[in-house]
């Protein structure tokens, strides 16, 4: 697939600045047109891939804002996105939309721009293009307290209404107990990367010689077009040096197969949907499902891609699993992603929404009492006032 990005906010951006980096490791060509937007002009100027030129820095003006971010304030965010719409539309009028299969905008919903500016940057890229917008968010940690809950809960309803899909993914399951917060984030961009990465890349190469069963971005496509929320889990596996000598006699693709790369893809793919997904979720719950085996071709055998589709079919309880391999001659490994689209039991999701909830009553709460005492100290400067008039 060939796609148009767009990080909003810091970890939109971070997370998108990881994806051009595991791209030019490994010889990817996925993000066509790469853009960041954000309110914190210090923040913007950290990425290490996304070009210099193509970083706008929104609310400059504004006065809640001033460059410095929004402090999680997801209405100051939205309001900043609507003032400089001009500003954010003359930044996607670069993107050859010729060029791209589709759209993708990146964002953390706990703060204030990928929650609040996120949405109103989708709505203007639907209202610009023909092409599906696809939304990739982080959920923040249960740690961070109720106030990002709130946003999350707020966003993720705007932002799963607008786009035509939205890929999850989970900060309190990826959460490492031993790392500092800023550790913790390097990893899961790096894991978040690979995964969207090796999914959506699958399909980019054009050229006619490549594999028969090569995956075409039109699968992916139609995996994701149920819309509602997605998840993605991944395995890899080394190619110790013996296997590949051994390979290179093989001469091209391994249609077949021998039982052992069979069995090896099979175990593969059971181990991605076993392992932790990006948003751990019920695997039954998912409308559909698609498979990419990734890897030098040598090792891809039909049947064991068959045998774990069929096995993902139970697993999943649909029959709308599609399946495909995404040849990389260079690979060190074999990898297995599988995109579970729509999956609608998603634990983490639900005690959002209940923590959520729980929050916007301490606001309430709170805002009871601070009128309660308002409205007794205009009482009591009445008393005061009494005698004077
Ligand atoms: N996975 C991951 N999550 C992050 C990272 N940085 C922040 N987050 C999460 O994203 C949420 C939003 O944080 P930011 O992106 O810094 O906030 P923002 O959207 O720029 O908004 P403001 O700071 O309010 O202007 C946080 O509550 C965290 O849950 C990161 O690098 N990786």
């Amino acid at each position: 697939m060939k796609l148009a990005t767009i990080g909003v906010g810091n970890a939109g951006t971070k997370i998108l600045d990881r994806m051009l980096e595991f791209e030019e490791e490994t010889g990817r060509n996925l993000c066509r047109h790469a853009l960041a937007i954000n309110t914190a002009r210090t923040d913007l100027a950290k990425p290490d891939y996304i070009p210099e030129n193509r970083r706008v820095l929104i609310g400059d003006t504004h006065q809640e804002s001033k460059g410095h971010g929004v402090g999680g304030d997801v209405d100051v965010g939205a309001d900043v996105a609507q003032t400089d719409i001009e500003e954010i539309r003359r930044a996607f009028d670069d993107v050859e939309i010729h060029d791209v299969d589709a759209l993708l905008v990146s964002a953390g919903l706990g703060g204030g721009t990928g929650s609040g500016a996120g949405p109103v940057v989708i709505d203007e890229l639907q209202k610009m293009y023909d092409e599906p917008v696809y939304g990739l968010g982080v959920l923040p940690g249960e740690y961070e307290g109720g106030r990002p809950a709130l946003n999350a809960a707020r966003s993720l309803q705007s932002f799963v209404t607008k786009v035509d899909n939205f890929i999850a993914f989970d900060n309190d399951a990826w959460r490492a107990r031993d790392q500092t917060i800023e550790e913790g984030y390097d990893e899961m961009n790096q894991e978040l990367a690979t995964r969207i990465v090796t999914l959506l890349a699958a399909g980019e190469q054009d050229e006619t010689d490549i594999a028969e069963n090569a995956m075409d971005s039109s699968d992916i496509m139609r995996t994701l077009d149920t819309g509602g929320v997605s998840s993605i889990g991944y395995a890899a596996s080394a190619l110790d040096g013996q296997e590949g000598l051994l390979n290179k006699f093989r001469n091209g693709e391994n249609v077949e197969g021998d039982a052992s790369d069979a069995a090896k893809i099979k175990g593969l793919v059971r181990r991605a949907v076993n392992s932790r997904l990006t948003l751990p979720c019920e695997v039954s719950s998912a409308d559909r499902a698609l498979i990419v085996l990734s890897g030098p071709p040598e090792h891809f055998a039909r049947k064991g891609v068959e045998s774990a589709r069929q096995w993902l079919e139970q697993e999943a309880d649909t029959v709308e699993v599609l399946a495909g391999d995404d040849p990389r001659q260079n690979a060190t490994q074999l990898a297995a992603v599988v995109l579970l689209s729509n999956v609608t039991d998603t634990p983490r999701i639900d005690e959002i929404q209940d923590q959520a909830v729980d929050a916007q009553n301490k606001i309430q709460a709170q805002e009871e009492v601070r009128d309660e005492e308002i409205a007794e100290l205009i009482t009591d400067d009445d008393d005061e006032l009494d005698p004077v008039v």
